[in-house]
This record gives C-alpha cells, structure tokens and sequence, in this order.
C-alpha cells in the first residue's frame, strides 16, 4: 500500500534492480504500475527517469500499457493523470528539432557501467596515467576495469602533500559527498560505480563523462548555455524522496556537457542533505564556489 518496499529494494542494491525483469518479463516498474499507488510511480521517476515509461515486457507492454489495462486496479485514474502531466512535462523539456540545447533527463542516454569488477588499471600514454582533471586535492584520471569498461577514477592522497589538516578534511568531505552520490541515480548526475580506500589513497570510480566542463566550452564559445539538463539534475536532487540533498557548489567547473549533449553535474564533495525540518544552516559559514554563490549566503541568511 505504500512505496518502502521500493525504497528498501534500491537502497540495497540500487536503481538498477528496478529494470531487471522477473520471468514474467514484469520489472518492478510493471509491478508498481499494476498494484502500487502513484507514489510508487513518481519515485520510480525520480530513481530512472524517464526510460520508466519504455520497459517492455514480455508480452510487449510498458508501464504506461500496464496502467491503461482494465487489471490495473489501484489508484488507476491518479496514474493515468500522473503519467500524462509526467509525459507532458518531459516532452516539453526536450529542445526543439535542430536546437542545440543540451538536453535534459532523456531515456537511454545512461551507459549500463558494471559495478562489481573487482580489478583495475590507470590507462597509459606514452607511459603515463591519463589525467583529465585536477581538483584542491584530487587527481581524476581515464581506468580500465576488469569489466572491460572504461570509467573515470578519482585519487586523494591520504598523505605526503605537507597540508595534513586540510587533507583530512578534504577526504573527509569527499567520503561524505560518495555516500550522497552512492544513491543517486539520474541522467543529468554523474553516476557513481565503487570506492576503494587503500594506504596510499582514496580511489573513488565513477562513469567517465566524454565531454569537459562548461568552463573549458565557455571559454572556447564565449555565450551561455541552456540551463535545462542542469536544472533537472537539481530538481531531482532537491525533491529526492528520502529527503533534500543541496550540492552547495554548482559551478561552471563542476557541470560537464558530454559529447552526446547530455549535462552532468558532478563534484559532490560540499553536497549535503537537509533533514526534513528543513534547516539550511551548515554551523560553518556559508559553503561554495565565490562568484557562484547566492549573495544572501554571505548575509548569513
Ligand atoms: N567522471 C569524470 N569524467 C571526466 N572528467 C572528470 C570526471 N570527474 C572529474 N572530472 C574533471 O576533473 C576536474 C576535477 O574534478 P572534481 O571537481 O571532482 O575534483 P575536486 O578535487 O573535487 O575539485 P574541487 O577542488 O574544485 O572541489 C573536473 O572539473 C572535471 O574537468
């Protein structure tokens, strides 16, 4: 009668169970669908998106089909209008035919990364890790894992840069932002695969983004970009089901365009979760990016 059942299912093994087909060729989308009420649907929503609506089963029905069928006995007028208001709201969230808008959450746009290798590698040139980014304290760069896959693999040193305090706080934060992003799953946020402490190091993997920041394609395109992708990156984000969790660092850096047009916010690093009485304060000043952040931050509001 309610959505826990979902919930407790992607909280131990993630979004991705809810694609997985039983053999009846139902996902737990179908099932949601068929005896769940429309709380069920949205946060299935908010865990896939929009690839919810094109799941088939065996017999060739999606979700959408499943509801429309005289079968679908709970709560099936709330549904319907749900997944029309939904539907509308996606298509008018999509760009124009011929614009060149990055688009914002679109089904099928997420690479399926394996998870569970349990091997890895730096990829070479010319004899040297492959760096593709560097941050205050991390260095991202291309791995090959054990899956075949490439991904994207961020090192913190645990010691050895002569800022032992600021280090610690920095790999603390980062530890911090990783259980954050461990349980999100959305287009438009940069998917997270395993963290791996070792002595030398902290090695977060994550799906490697193909595109650069919006800093790198604004200094080349000298214009803005369209706001969507990000947007719904955020809205996710901030209307999570288990409650509201701020990035606290969106910046031009930290939002990436991939080559196929899709944005991506990454850097969880500052990211926090506000509990359900909504309290905003941190208990440290205000956090962030200057020049990125809202001014009523430095006003102590
Ligand atoms: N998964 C990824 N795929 C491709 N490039 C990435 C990826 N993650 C990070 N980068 C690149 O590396 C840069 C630094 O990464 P990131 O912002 O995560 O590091 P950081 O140490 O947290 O930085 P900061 O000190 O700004 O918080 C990014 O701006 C981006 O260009």
């Amino acid at each position: 009668s309610d959505n826990s059942n979902l919930k407790w299912l992607v909280k131990e093994l993630g979004s991705d169970c809810l694609t997985v087909p039983d053999k009846e060729g139902d996902t737990a989308v179908h099932l949601a669908a068929k005896h769940q009420p429309v709380d069920s649907l949205q946060f299935i929503f908010y865990q896939i998106g929009a690839k919810m609506f094109s799941l088939k089963n065996k017999d060739g029905e999606t979700p959408v089909d499943v509801v429309e069928i005289d079968w679908c006995r709970t709560a099936q007028s709330a549904k319907r209008a749900w997944i029309s208001s939904t539907q509308r709201r996606l298509e008018a969230s999509r760009p124009p035919a011929g614009s060149s808008a990055p688009p914002a959450a679109s089904a099928g746009t997420k690479k399926q990364l394996d998870p569970s290798f349990t091997d890895w590698d730096f990829i070479l040139q010319d004899n040297k890790k492959q760096l593709i980014g560097r941050g205050g304290f991390g260095e991202v760069y291309k791995a090959l894992t054990d899956r075949n896959q490439t991904v994207a693999v961020k090192v913190l040193p645990l010691s050895g840069t002569g800022q032992s305090g600021k280090l610690q706080k920095a790999v603390e934060m980062e530890k911090r932002g990783v259980e954050i992003l461990k349980r999100l799953s959305h287009p438009n946020i940069l998917q997270f695969l395993k963290c791996e402490q070792k002595s030398d190091g902290l090695y977060i993997f994550t799906e490697l983004v193909s595109g650069h920041s919006l800093f790198e394609l604004m200094e080349r395109q000298k214009k803005p970009f369209k706001e969507s992708g990000i947007c719904s990156g955020l809205k996710f984000l901030h209307c999570h089901p288990d409650g509201t969790i701020l990035h606290r660092d969106v910046n031009c850096n930290n939002v990436m365009l991939t080559n196929e047009g899709v944005i991506k916010l990454i850097d969880f690093g500052l990211a926090k979760e506000v509990g359900k009485s909504c309290d905003l304060s941190t208990g440290f000043g205000p956090k962030g990016t200057t020049y990125f952040m809202a001014p009523e931050l430095f006003m102590g509001e």
